[in-house]
């Protein structure tokens, strides 16, 4: 009986060393990033630039779509923490999203960012899609899903993250 081996299963399109697999699987969490990013910072950019939305109260302000979710929400008990000051906590929210965005695309403290996104995530499924029904109309649960790969990735190419981290390499190599 003749056995052979087949060590590479695929084409390899060498790139500097590396075969286009390789390129495709580092680089496979870049287009979540640049997403999340974007959109976080539209999200806020949407709320601080509508004078509707932070407002205690009337159509379309915070403070009314907490007060209609209030009777859903997993935990009611948030929504009565957040209306005790609205437009406060719209702000919180808004600004969050928007240092949350800014951060995730620079690859700024991206691991931390990450978490920040999957906070703002779980706490609005929690609260304003919580009665989504099925569950997977929400969109609030699949952000929070989205975000837990850059929790545990963090923003390894592209990013001022790594620009530190090589330079911080770069200086402790000269020392020796
Ligand atoms: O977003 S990334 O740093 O994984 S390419």
């Amino acid at each position: 009986m003749t056995h052979s081996f087949r060590t590479d299963t695929h084409t390899p399109y060498y790139d500097g060393g590396r075969s286009w697999r390789d390129t495709a699987t580092r680089y496979a969490l870049l287009p979540l990033r640049l997403f999340l990013g974007v959109t976080f910072i539209y999200a806020g950019l949407d709320k601080l630039t509508d004078s509707a939305f932070m407002k205690a109260s009337g159509p379309g302000s915070i403070g009314d779509q907490m007060r209609n979710v209030r009777g859903s929400a997993a935990i009611p008990d948030m929504i009565d923490m957040a209306l005790k000051s609205p437009v406060g906590f719209g702000y919180a929210i808004a600004l969050g999203e928007l240092a949350v965005g800014i951060a995730t695309l620079l690859g700024l403290l991206a691991r931390l960012a990450a978490l920040g996104g999957a906070l703002i995530s779980l706490s609005l499924w929690l609260t304003m899609s919580w009665a989504s029904d099925p569950y997977y109309y929400g969109n609030d649960l699949a952000y929070l899903m989205a975000w837990i790969p850059l929790v545990l990735a963090g923003a390894p190419n592209f990013s001022l993250d790594a620009a530190w981290r090589s330079r911080r390499r770069g200086r402790a190599a000269a020392a020796y």
